[in-house]
């Protein structure tokens, strides 16, 4: 096979690579076997290693990182990741919707979503091509975990939009998180190989992501779902709804359970619904965030020192937990 011939199997490779990763973990439904994925990468990291100039950035092949890093550098966000204020009650949430409609009139439409109970991070595309990923750190500093991140196969690597729509620069920010399944693994693993358990999801994913040999995030089944804009530069978006919608385009896992609402009684009844369903999700959540929907309304709102005046956390009562202590045989 000659270097062209190389180049275009390569080509077709990544795409098909690319598409089934997309499948598998961004829609959760696979249309080929594990066997059938391996294969194709099988064949892409031989012809890479035949013809080392084709390699890209972005080929699904550079997932797992190189060596292990001696630390994490900072990383500055063009934006700031600001905090949330939190609501632990309904007259609360009321509190919140008196003073944005005394702000904005009380035609305001709020998106609820569950709040993933994982670890912040920010991606920074430059023209489509994701470049850093760093942890939100203290809102301004955070580190980057670039190689880490690129390993969770529901990152992709490239904005897969038609090349006029893609930004020059663009903060997609989200949370990384654990399943319930993949937690209970993980630690079962753990306990066998007699290291210490982790707590709780949320810290496993902060664990995962912090590991300084990327081999070993390799390893654990991170998944993400985006769900805010930080800086962005080339495009320009109306409403939250609408960050939300390219972000689908693009290939970003979105949870499937966010709604607007344009009655706050239904915002409210929508958050109350979730305390007891949440149990049968995958994943954890510790509550729901509300936000304005129009990006202009979030605006004119604006944000204290450390919270957006726009969006409020409803945080969930915590819950009793039921520790069972191994039954105690006493042989008499
Ligand atoms: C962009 C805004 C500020 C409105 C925002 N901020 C969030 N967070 C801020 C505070 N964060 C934070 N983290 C650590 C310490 C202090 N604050 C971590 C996320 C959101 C978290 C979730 C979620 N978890 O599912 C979500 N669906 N939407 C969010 N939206």
């Amino acid at each position: 096979m000659d270097i062209v011939q190389a180049e275009n199997r390569i080509k077709e490779l990544r795409e098909s690579i690319d598409y089934h990763n997309y499948r598998y973990y961004v829609l959760d439904n696979p249309e080929i076997t594990d066997a059938e994925y391996d294969k194709l990468m099988r064949e892409l990291i031989s012809l890479e290693s035949q013809f080392p100039q084709l390699i890209t950035p972005d080929s699904p092949s550079q997932r797992v990182g190189g060596e292990p890093l001696e630390a994490f550098k900072k990383v500055t966000h063009r934006e700031p990741m600001i905090s949330l204020a939190d609501a632990f009650s309904e007259e609360e949430l009321r509190d919140f919707n008196r003073r944005v409609t005394e702000n904005v009139g009380n035609q305001v439409e709020y998106v609820v979503e569950l709040k993933i109970d994982g670890l912040a991070v920010s991606l920074t595309y430059e023209n489509g091509l994701l470049v850093t990923a760093a942890t939100r750190g203290d809102g301004v500093v955070g580190e980057d975990v670039t190689q880490n991140v690129k390993t969770i196969k529901s990152v992709p690597l490239r904005l897969n939009i038609q090349k006029d729509k893609i930004p020059m620069v663009i903060e997609v920010r989200g949370e990384i998180y654990l399943s319930k399944e993949g937690f209970k693994k993980l630690n079962e693993e753990r306990e066998e190989m007699g290291l210490p358990t982790f707590a709780n999801p949320r810290n496993a994913a902060a664990g995962s992501i912090r590991q300084l040999d990327s081999k070993i995030t390799a390893k654990r089944p991170l998944s993400t779902f985006m769900y805010a804009l930080g800086y962005v530069e080339g495009i320009e978006f109306n409403t939250h709804l609408e960050v939300l919608e390219f972000y689908k385009a693009c290939g970003f896992k979105v949870n499937p359970h966010i709604k607007s609402f344009n009655n706050f009684d239904d915002v409210i009844d929508y958050c109350m619904s979730w305390k007891e369903k949440r149990h049968s999700l995958p994943y954890e959540i510790d509550g729901m965030v509300i936000k304005v929907n129009s990006l202009h309304f979030q605006k004119i709102l604006g944000s204290t020192a450390k919270t957006p005046r726009w969006a409020i956390a409803y945080k969930f009562p915590a819950e009793q937990k039921i520790s069972v202590i191994e039954d105690i045989v006493v042989s008499v």
